[in-house]
């Protein structure tokens, strides 16, 4: 494994928050990480600070990486097809895909791809990221909230993903605000998830991904 889908149950549900604390433990395990998001929307170009590819950029520690995490960069915050519409372009999963494989030949020991907003959000007007995933052929980091509900976002998303034939590598649950008891709610989950393990991203500005970390290098 020498990539992975970082996947949603949903959008602003911790795939980025997620995915920069992964990166750095694992470049601080001396790992060669990388970081691809093919598509962003929601992104200001007059303050990209807190956009998904500067974060992860930052995560990367090459801020001005952000122009080749992201190539395609949109403004309206909303679905990516639509946000590029906008502006007057039209998406085609062909073009993601090329973009990500060009992506994927670089040299890393693992490559974070960040999809935009959950697993069957559309990317284009007729594609989802599961196309996208289903295409590439990548195993998947799910990231879940931990909100009333999310067991049920969850066991969907699982469902959607193993009709198409993709492997779930890890399920993070990274915690949501306002919600339930997040080791309950996991421990909830796991009671119909048993195949995958099920790792906690407690609220927090950095959290212990060690465990994570561990779990994924070993499929490097
Ligand atoms: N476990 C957590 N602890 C602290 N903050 C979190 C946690 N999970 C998510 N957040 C915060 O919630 C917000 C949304 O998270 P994030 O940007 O990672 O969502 P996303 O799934 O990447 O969204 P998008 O679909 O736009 O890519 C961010 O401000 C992030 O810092
Ligand atoms: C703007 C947002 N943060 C994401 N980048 C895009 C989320 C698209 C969600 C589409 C949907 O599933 O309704
Ligand atoms: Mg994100």
């Amino acid at each position: 494994m020498s990539a992975l889908f970082v996947a949603g149950t949903g959008t602003d549900i911790g795939k980025t928050h997620v995915a920069c604390t992964l990166i750095r433990v694992l470049k601080a395990r001396g790992l060669a990480v990388d970081a691809f998001k093919p598509v962003v929307s929601g992104f200001d170009p007059a303050d990209p600070s807190s956009s998904d590819p500067a974060r992860l950029a930052n995560a990367l520690g090459d801020p001005a990486a952000l122009p080749r995490i992201s190539p395609r960069r949109y403004l309206a915050p909303v679905a990516p097809n639509l946000a590029a519409r906008l502006e007057g372009d039209t998406l085609a999963l062909e073009d993601l895909v090329a973009d990500c494989r060009a992506a994927l030949a670089g040299d890393h020991d693992l490559m974070l791809v960040e999809g935009a907003g959950g697993v069957m959000s559309p990317l284009t007007d007729d594609a989802t990221n599961l196309d996208l995933i289903a295409t590439l052929d990548l195993p998947v980091l799910l990231i879940a909230g931990s909100y009333l509900g999310t067991i049920s976002h969850v066991l969907t998303a699982l469902v959607a993903l193993r009709a198409r034939g993709a492997t779930i590598a890890a399920i993070v649950m990274s915690e949501s605000l306002d919600a339930p008891d997040l080791v309950q709610t996991a421990d909830a989950l796991g009671a119909f998830e048993r195949e995958t393990p099920i790792f906690l991203a407690p609220r927090a500005e950095h959290w212990d991904a060690s465990a994570l970390a561990e779990h994924l290098a070993k499929g490097l």
